[in-house]
């Protein structure tokens, strides 16, 4: 995600879920392009440190929601690209995605004649206010995607492991990437 600029300054944040209630998170305010063994740390599903001494993702109520609700989650990806910023600065409720070949990256879509309505929310400092937000559009019918916006502020993917959670990231990121280049023509 480094590499594809994805994750500037100390943009982004990373989790895996290692068991019933025990999920690992990357440090807040850490570069997530050098990162260590020493800068991620492990929460209970609420968030909570397991070290009281260390501090979490600003992010790591998100990453909790997604655990709570879905549980074959097992890891979560969240970055800052250029695409998903500039696109959900522009977006309504929802970024609709057709035709694409790498829609086939999503669960459920056998063809490219498909399409997802991506969730977008409007971005909130209160992340519990946000995750609150993000439930209800997931209850209104967008649970079945793995992923959502933050407007103007990044995305969120998951998957039932590190690899489908980047190979969906890198899905998405690459229409969102087309869909920004098609608005230049
Ligand atoms: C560079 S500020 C970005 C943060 O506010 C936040 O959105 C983010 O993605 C990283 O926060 P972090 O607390 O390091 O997980
Ligand atoms: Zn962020």
């Amino acid at each position: 995600m480094d590499a594809r600029g994805w994750v500037p300054a100390t943009a982004g944040n990373f989790s895996v879920r290692l068991g019933p209630g025990r999920v690992a998170v990357t440090r807040s305010g850490f570069h997530k392009g050098m990162l260590t063994p020493a800068a991620l740390m492990v929460v209970d599903e609420q968030g909570r440190p397991e070290d009281a001494s260390l501090r979490p993702s600003a992010e790591t109520g998100l990453h909790c929601g997604i655990y709570r609700r879905y549980p074959e989650a097992g890891a979560a990806l969240h970055g800052h690209s250029i695409p998903v910023t500039v696109l959900s600065r522009r977006a309504g409720d929802a970024i609709t995605l057709s035709g694409y070949e790498l829609l086939k990256a999503f669960p459920g879509l056998a063809t490219h004649e498909a399409s997802i309505s991506l969730p977008v929310v409007d971005n909130d400092q209160d992340i519990a206010r946000l995750q609150a937000v993000v439930e209800a559009r997931w209850d209104a019918g967008a649970a079945k995607i793995p992923g959502y916006l933050i407007r103007g502020h990044g995305v969120y993917v998951w998957g039932r492991d590190m690899p489908e959670a980047l190979l969906r990231l890198e899905a998405l990121e690459f229409m969102l990437a087309c869909e920004l280049e098609a608005r230049k023509l």
